[in-house]
Protein backbone atom coordinates (compact mmCIF):
# COMPACT_ATOMS: atom_id res chain seq x y z
CA UNK A 1 0.00 0.00 0.00
CA UNK A 2 2.87 2.33 1.04
CA UNK A 3 4.68 1.36 -2.09
CA UNK A 4 4.21 4.20 -4.48
CA UNK A 5 5.22 7.35 -2.92
CA UNK A 6 8.43 9.83 -3.31
CA UNK A 7 11.45 9.20 -1.11
CA UNK A 8 13.51 11.20 -2.91
CA UNK A 9 13.78 14.51 -0.62
CA UNK A 10 15.14 16.54 -3.68
CA UNK A 11 12.71 15.64 -5.80
CA UNK A 12 10.05 16.10 -3.27
CA UNK A 13 11.35 19.83 -2.45
CA UNK A 14 11.92 20.54 -6.78
CA UNK A 15 7.96 19.57 -7.26
CA UNK A 16 6.96 21.02 -4.46
CA UNK A 17 8.60 24.45 -5.39
CA UNK A 18 6.90 23.88 -9.02
CA UNK A 19 3.89 23.28 -8.00
CA UNK A 20 3.60 26.15 -5.45
CA UNK A 21 4.84 28.54 -8.78
CA UNK A 22 2.20 26.71 -11.24
CA UNK A 23 -0.87 27.14 -8.71
CA UNK A 24 0.41 30.55 -6.65
CA UNK A 25 -0.27 33.54 -8.40
CA UNK A 26 3.24 35.44 -8.03
CA UNK A 27 2.89 37.48 -11.12
CA UNK A 28 2.60 40.84 -8.63
CA UNK A 29 5.57 40.33 -6.70
CA UNK A 30 9.34 41.31 -7.29
CA UNK A 31 11.42 37.76 -7.47
CA UNK A 32 13.05 38.31 -4.83
CA UNK A 33 9.48 38.54 -2.54
CA UNK A 34 8.59 35.78 -4.93
CA UNK A 35 11.30 33.46 -3.68
CA UNK A 36 10.30 34.38 -0.38
CA UNK A 37 6.82 33.77 -1.04
CA UNK A 38 7.19 30.57 -2.21
CA UNK A 39 8.97 29.08 0.62
CA UNK A 40 6.32 30.42 2.94
CA UNK A 41 3.70 28.93 0.94
CA UNK A 42 5.75 25.73 1.01
CA UNK A 43 5.77 25.43 4.98
CA UNK A 44 2.13 25.98 5.35
CA UNK A 45 0.35 24.91 2.22
CA UNK A 46 -2.01 28.04 1.45
CA UNK A 47 -1.34 29.24 -1.86
CA UNK A 48 -3.52 32.07 -1.46
CA UNK A 49 -1.06 33.52 1.17
CA UNK A 50 0.64 35.93 -1.63
CA UNK A 51 -3.43 37.54 -1.17
CA UNK A 52 -2.24 38.87 2.69
CA UNK A 53 1.56 39.53 1.58
CA UNK A 54 2.71 42.67 2.28
CA UNK A 55 6.37 44.07 2.40
CA UNK A 56 8.37 47.33 2.27
CA UNK A 57 10.38 48.38 -0.75
CA UNK A 58 13.39 47.64 0.59
CA UNK A 59 12.61 44.81 3.03
CA UNK A 60 14.13 41.57 1.33
CA UNK A 61 17.01 43.14 0.10
CA UNK A 62 17.87 44.68 3.51
CA UNK A 63 16.98 41.87 5.45
CA UNK A 64 19.58 39.55 2.68
CA UNK A 65 22.02 42.51 3.24
CA UNK A 66 21.90 42.37 7.07
CA UNK A 67 22.00 38.14 7.06
CA UNK A 68 25.03 38.69 4.64
CA UNK A 69 27.16 40.99 6.75
CA UNK A 70 26.71 38.50 9.94
CA UNK A 71 23.54 40.29 11.60
CA UNK A 72 22.17 38.58 14.64
CA UNK A 73 18.83 37.24 14.28
CA UNK A 74 16.04 37.57 17.11
CA UNK A 75 13.52 35.30 17.02
CA UNK A 76 10.34 35.99 19.68
CA UNK A 77 9.65 32.17 19.73
CA UNK A 78 12.47 28.90 20.50
CA UNK A 79 9.80 27.23 17.13
CA UNK A 80 10.91 29.80 14.70
CA UNK A 81 14.66 29.68 16.31
CA UNK A 82 14.63 25.76 15.93
CA UNK A 83 12.88 26.18 11.80
CA UNK A 84 15.90 28.33 10.72
CA UNK A 85 18.43 25.98 8.66
CA UNK A 86 21.86 26.71 9.72
CA UNK A 87 23.49 25.32 7.06
CA UNK A 88 21.68 28.08 5.11
CA UNK A 89 23.05 31.20 7.50
CA UNK A 90 25.61 33.03 4.83
CA UNK A 91 27.60 34.21 7.91
CA UNK A 92 26.80 32.08 10.43
CA UNK A 93 24.36 34.15 11.86
CA UNK A 94 23.44 34.17 15.47
CA UNK A 95 19.69 32.83 15.89
CA UNK A 96 18.77 34.11 19.12
CA UNK A 97 15.70 33.87 21.12
CA UNK A 98 15.20 34.79 24.59
CA UNK A 99 12.07 33.65 25.98
CA UNK A 100 13.78 31.24 28.36
CA UNK A 101 16.55 33.53 29.90
CA UNK A 102 15.88 33.59 33.95
CA UNK A 103 15.06 36.89 33.83
CA UNK A 104 12.16 36.79 31.17
CA UNK A 105 9.26 35.96 33.95
CA UNK A 106 10.29 38.45 36.16
CA UNK A 107 10.55 41.23 33.50
CA UNK A 108 6.76 40.15 32.54
CA UNK A 109 5.14 40.12 36.11
CA UNK A 110 7.44 44.19 36.54
CA UNK A 111 6.36 45.38 33.25
CA UNK A 112 2.89 43.92 33.19
CA UNK A 113 3.00 41.86 29.78
CA UNK A 114 3.44 38.96 28.12
CA UNK A 115 6.87 36.40 28.38
CA UNK A 116 7.13 36.65 24.84
CA UNK A 117 7.14 40.64 24.79
CA UNK A 118 9.31 40.95 28.04
CA UNK A 119 11.96 38.84 26.46
CA UNK A 120 12.52 41.39 23.77
CA UNK A 121 13.43 44.01 25.89
CA UNK A 122 16.82 41.08 25.91
CA UNK A 123 17.27 42.11 22.79
CA UNK A 124 18.64 46.06 23.01
CA UNK A 125 22.41 45.54 23.01
CA UNK A 126 22.32 43.76 19.32
CA UNK A 127 18.68 45.27 18.17
CA UNK A 128 20.79 47.73 15.21
CA UNK A 129 20.81 46.36 12.33
CA UNK A 130 19.60 42.95 13.04
CA UNK A 131 17.16 40.76 11.64
CA UNK A 132 13.87 40.11 13.54
CA UNK A 133 11.58 37.37 13.10
CA UNK A 134 8.18 37.17 14.44
CA UNK A 135 6.07 33.93 14.30
CA UNK A 136 4.26 33.35 17.28
CA UNK A 137 3.23 36.45 19.42
CA UNK A 138 1.60 39.56 18.56
CA UNK A 139 2.78 41.04 22.09
CA UNK A 140 6.12 40.69 21.07
CA UNK A 141 5.81 42.81 17.54
CA UNK A 142 3.90 45.66 19.55
CA UNK A 143 6.47 45.40 22.49
CA UNK A 144 9.77 45.79 19.65
CA UNK A 145 7.54 48.96 17.77
CA UNK A 146 7.24 50.95 21.34
CA UNK A 147 11.20 50.24 21.84
CA UNK A 148 12.31 51.11 18.65
CA UNK A 149 9.74 54.28 18.54
CA UNK A 150 11.57 54.99 22.24
CA UNK A 151 14.83 55.17 20.79
CA UNK A 152 16.33 51.42 20.71
CA UNK A 153 18.48 50.43 18.08
CA UNK A 154 16.70 49.83 14.59
CA UNK A 155 17.01 46.25 13.09
CA UNK A 156 17.73 46.14 9.16
CA UNK A 157 14.27 44.18 8.73
CA UNK A 158 11.27 42.96 10.41
CA UNK A 159 9.16 39.44 9.37
CA UNK A 160 5.95 40.35 11.14
CA UNK A 161 4.38 37.03 11.03
CA UNK A 162 2.62 36.30 14.19
CA UNK A 163 -0.37 34.22 13.60
CA UNK A 164 -4.11 34.65 15.60
CA UNK A 165 -6.96 35.84 16.79
CA UNK A 166 -6.30 38.69 19.58
CA UNK A 167 -3.66 41.28 18.35
CA UNK A 168 -2.05 39.65 15.62
CA UNK A 169 -3.62 41.11 12.69
CA UNK A 170 -4.01 44.87 14.66
CA UNK A 171 0.28 44.26 15.22
CA UNK A 172 1.48 43.15 12.03
CA UNK A 173 -0.88 46.41 10.61
CA UNK A 174 1.39 48.46 13.28
CA UNK A 175 4.35 47.86 11.47
CA UNK A 176 3.13 48.14 7.89
CA UNK A 177 2.31 51.63 9.35
CA UNK A 178 5.38 52.21 10.92
CA UNK A 179 6.62 55.84 10.43
CA UNK A 180 10.35 54.18 12.18
CA UNK A 181 11.72 53.75 8.46
CA UNK A 182 11.68 49.77 9.51
CA UNK A 183 11.47 47.59 6.64
CA UNK A 184 9.04 44.91 6.78
CA UNK A 185 7.72 41.37 5.60
CA UNK A 186 4.16 40.94 6.98
CA UNK A 187 0.79 38.32 6.22
CA UNK A 188 -2.04 40.37 7.00
CA UNK A 189 -4.77 39.50 8.93
CA UNK A 190 -5.23 36.09 11.08
CA UNK A 191 -2.46 33.33 9.25
CA UNK A 192 1.25 33.53 9.99
CA UNK A 193 3.30 31.24 12.62
CA UNK A 194 6.85 30.02 13.40
CA UNK A 195 6.88 27.90 10.56
CA UNK A 196 5.75 30.44 8.13
CA UNK A 197 8.58 32.89 9.63
CA UNK A 198 11.43 30.49 9.65
CA UNK A 199 10.48 29.48 6.03
CA UNK A 200 11.07 33.36 4.95
CA UNK A 201 14.13 33.14 6.97
CA UNK A 202 15.73 30.33 5.04
CA UNK A 203 14.54 32.15 1.89
CA UNK A 204 16.58 34.89 2.98
CA UNK A 205 19.70 33.09 4.11
CA UNK A 206 19.93 31.59 0.98
CA UNK A 207 19.05 31.39 -3.06
CA UNK A 208 19.21 27.83 -2.67
CA UNK A 209 16.30 26.02 -3.32
C1 LIG B 1 -1.50 34.09 23.30
C2 LIG B 1 -0.45 33.16 22.84
C3 LIG B 1 -0.66 32.49 21.61
N1 LIG B 1 0.04 31.41 21.15
C4 LIG B 1 -0.34 31.02 19.95
C5 LIG B 1 0.01 29.84 19.25
C6 LIG B 1 0.91 28.90 19.61
N2 LIG B 1 1.70 29.01 20.70
C7 LIG B 1 2.32 27.88 20.98
C8 LIG B 1 3.36 27.83 21.96
C9 LIG B 1 4.03 26.53 22.29
C10 LIG B 1 3.83 28.99 22.67
N3 LIG B 1 3.16 30.14 22.71
C11 LIG B 1 3.73 31.12 23.68
C12 LIG B 1 4.50 32.17 22.89
C13 LIG B 1 2.54 31.79 24.41
N4 LIG B 1 1.45 31.95 23.45
C14 LIG B 1 0.70 32.95 23.64
C15 LIG B 1 1.20 33.75 24.84
C16 LIG B 1 0.30 33.41 26.04
C17 LIG B 1 1.21 35.26 24.65
C18 LIG B 1 1.80 35.72 23.35
C19 LIG B 1 1.11 36.91 22.76
O1 LIG B 1 -0.12 37.02 22.80
O2 LIG B 1 1.79 37.78 22.20
C20 LIG B 1 2.66 33.20 25.00
C21 LIG B 1 3.20 33.15 26.42
C22 LIG B 1 3.83 34.45 26.85
O3 LIG B 1 3.70 34.79 28.04
O4 LIG B 1 4.46 35.13 26.04
C23 LIG B 1 4.67 30.16 24.54
C24 LIG B 1 5.86 30.91 25.10
C25 LIG B 1 3.85 29.50 25.66
C26 LIG B 1 4.71 28.54 26.49
O5 LIG B 1 4.84 27.39 26.10
O6 LIG B 1 5.22 28.94 27.50
C27 LIG B 1 5.06 29.03 23.52
C28 LIG B 1 6.31 29.34 22.65
C29 LIG B 1 7.36 28.26 22.79
C30 LIG B 1 8.56 28.57 21.91
O7 LIG B 1 9.45 29.28 22.34
O8 LIG B 1 8.62 28.09 20.78
C31 LIG B 1 1.68 26.80 20.08
C32 LIG B 1 2.53 25.63 19.66
C33 LIG B 1 0.34 26.38 20.69
C34 LIG B 1 0.23 25.35 21.71
O9 LIG B 1 1.11 25.13 22.54
O10 LIG B 1 -0.82 24.72 21.67
C35 LIG B 1 1.18 27.65 18.90
C36 LIG B 1 2.27 27.82 17.83
C37 LIG B 1 1.89 28.68 16.67
C38 LIG B 1 3.08 29.05 15.85
O11 LIG B 1 3.09 28.71 14.65
O12 LIG B 1 4.02 29.69 16.35
C39 LIG B 1 -1.22 32.04 19.34
C40 LIG B 1 -2.36 31.47 18.50
C41 LIG B 1 -0.28 32.83 18.48
C42 LIG B 1 -1.72 32.83 20.57
C43 LIG B 1 -1.82 34.33 20.29
C44 LIG B 1 -3.04 34.83 19.60
C45 LIG B 1 -4.39 34.30 19.99
O13 LIG B 1 -4.60 33.45 20.83
O14 LIG B 1 -5.31 34.77 19.40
Amino acid sequence: MSGQYIRDGAEIYRRSFATIRAEADLGGLPDDVARVAVRMIHSCGMVDLVDDLAFSAGAVPAAVAALRAGAPIFCDAQMVAAGVTRRRLPASNDVICTLSDASVPGLASSLGTTRSAAAVELWRDRLEGSVVAIGNAPTALFHLLDMVAAGAGRPAAVLGIPVGFIGAAESKDALAANDLGLEYLIVRGRRGGSAMTAGALNALASEDE
